[in-house]
C-alpha cells in the first residue's frame, strides 16, 4: 500500500465510545520537529525501539512531544509507519496514545505523539525507575483496568475492530497521573467483519504470544488478550516473561505463577516491592483473571470485556467459576527445559519477527 493512499479513508477519529478529545492531529513540517527536539539531540532521546529513536521536544506552544523517528528507510518501515498513523489517527480512547501528528518529508518519516512523563510500564518493573518503587497497588490496578479498556475500545469499538498483536510492558506508557496509554501501533491488523482471524505473519514480542499465533501465525483478538494475561502477572508479580533459572534453564511467567495459584500461596506471587501493601482479594482477582488469558487455548480465553468486568470485581458469579476453574485444580507438571536452548538468545523485551508461514496474507471468514 502506497503511503499516499493511506489517508484516503481516514475520517480524523471514530467518536463512538469513550471518546475523550476532539481529532486534533496535523502534518508537522521536519523544520518543526527539528526545531522542537534541539535537532533531535542525543540528550532528548527517550528510547530507541525496532521503528527507530523516540525524542522528547517541546512545540511553540510550550506543549510537550514525543516524536519517533524512522531509523532506516525501507518499504516495510514505511508500511508500519503508515499503519500506525492511520489507526492512531481512527482511534481516541482515555487509554490508548493519542496522535498529535506526523511527517512525511523524503525519506523522513516521523510520528508525533503527546508526551507521557511517567514514560513505560516497563521502565517501572524493569527498568530505570524500578528502583523508585512508584507502582504502588492502586496504581498497578488503575494500570489493569485502563489498559483493558484500551484494548477492549479497539477488539470492540472501533470500526473495523483492530488486534494490537504488540502487547507488552514497553508499550503501555503512563500519563502524569499514572493512567495507562496504550501505545505503538506499529504491527496493529484490521479485523475485517465476520473475520474471526487473519493469518498473517508474526509479529510481536517473545514471552507475549499466543502459542496459535506463534507457531500458525493466526491473529485475533484472543492473542491480544493472551499477551495481556501475561502483562498482568508481570504487574502482579515485577517479574520478566522469560526469567534464566540457571545458565541454560529459561522459565516463562505462567509456568512460574500457575502452580502458586494451584498451591494457594497467592502472597507469593506479589511484587516484593510492594512489601505486602495490597488488596489480597485485588490480588487474587488480577492473577487469576491473567492466568486464564494466558493459557494455552484460546477459545478458553475471555474477551477484553469480560477482563474488564472481573477486575473491578463487578462480576460475582463469573469470578466464583473462574476460581473453580479446573486450571486452579491442579497443579501443571512444568518442564522447566521447555525453552532452554530452543530460543538461545531469547530477551523478553526484544521485538522478533519470525515468518513461520506464508508471504501473503490470507483473511478466513466465519461460514
Ligand atoms: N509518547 C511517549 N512518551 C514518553 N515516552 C515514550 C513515548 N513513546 C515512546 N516512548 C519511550 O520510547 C521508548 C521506545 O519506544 P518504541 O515504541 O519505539 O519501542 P519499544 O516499544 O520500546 O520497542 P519495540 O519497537 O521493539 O516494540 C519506549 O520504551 C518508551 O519509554
Amino acid at each position: 500500500m502506497a503511503f499516499s493512499s493511506i489517508f484516503c479513508c481516514v475520517k480524523g477519529s471514530d467518536r463512538k465510545g469513550k471518546a475523550k478529545k476532539q481529532p486534533s492531529w496535523r502534518v508537522f513540517s521536519l523544520k518543526e520537529l527539528h526545531s522542537a527536539t534541539n535537532n533531535f539531540n542525543y540528550d532528548n532521546k527517550l528510547g530507541e525501539g525496532g521503528f527507530g529513536s523516540v525524542y522528547w521536544g517541546q512545540l511553540w506552544d510550550g506543549s510537550q512531544i514525543a516524536v519517533k523517528r524512522l531509523k532506516v528507510w525501507s518499504n516495510k518501515a514505511e508500511m508500519e509507519f503508515a499503519v500506525e498513523v492511520e489507526i492512531l489517527a481512527r482511534v481516541r480512547h482515555k487509554n490508548l496514545l493519542s496522535l498529535r501528528g506526523y511527517c512525511a518529508e523524503g525519506q523522513e518519516r516521523l510520528i508525533v505523539y503527546d508526551y507521557m512523563p511517567n514514560l513505560s510500564l516497563l521502565s517501572h518493573l524493569h527498568g530505570q525507575h524500578s528502583a523508585e518503587s512508584l507502582l504502588d497497588w492502586k496504581r498497578r490496578m488503575n494500570v489493569a483496568i485502563g489498559s483493558a479498556e484500551g484494548i477492549a475500545y479497539l477488539h470492540h469499538h472501533a470500526t473495523p475492530h483492530i488486534i494490537h498483536r504488540d502487547i507488552k510492558a514497553s508499550n503501555v506508557l503512563l500519563d502524569s497521573d499514572f493512567q495507562a496509554q496504550v501505545a505503538d501501533f506499529g504491527f496493529a491488523k484490521f479485523i475485517p467483519d465476520g473475520a474471526t482471524h487473519v493469518t498473517t505473519r508474526v509479529k510481536g514480542t517473545l514471552g507475549y504470544l499466543a502459542p496459535e499465533y506463534a507457531m500458525l501465525g493466526k491473529a485475533s483478538e484472543s492473542c491480544d488478550v493472551y499477551s495481556f494475561g501475561i502483562l498482568l502477572l508481570e504487574l502482579a508479580s515485577g517479574k520478566k516473561p522469560i526469567e534464566k533459572v540457571d545458565l541454560t534453564v529459561k522459565r516463562t511467567i505462567t509456568d512460574w505463577a500457575l502452580p502458586l495459584v494451584c498451591e494457594g500461596k497467592l502472597s507469593e506471587l506479589a511484587d516484593p516491592r510492594l512489601s505486602g501493601n495490597y488488596v489480597e482479594e485485588e490480588l487474587k482477582r488480577l492473577v487469576l483473571v491473567a492466568l486464564v488469558c494466558a493459557q494455552n487455548r484460546p477459545e478458553k480465553r475471555p474477551t477484553m470485556l469480560d477482563v474488564i468486568e472481573l477486575l473491578k470485581g463487578e462480576a460475582k458469579e463469573k469470578f466464583t467459576a473462574l476460581e473453580n476453574d479446573e486450571m486452579f485444580k491442579i497443579p501443571p507438571v512444568v518442564d522447566d527445559d521447555v525453552l532452554s536452548g530452543t530460543e538461545g538468545n531469547a530477551d523478553s523485551t526484544a521485538s522478533e519477527e519470525k515468518e513461520p508461514k506464508p508471504e501473503i496474507e490470507k483473511i478466513e471468514v466465519q461460514a
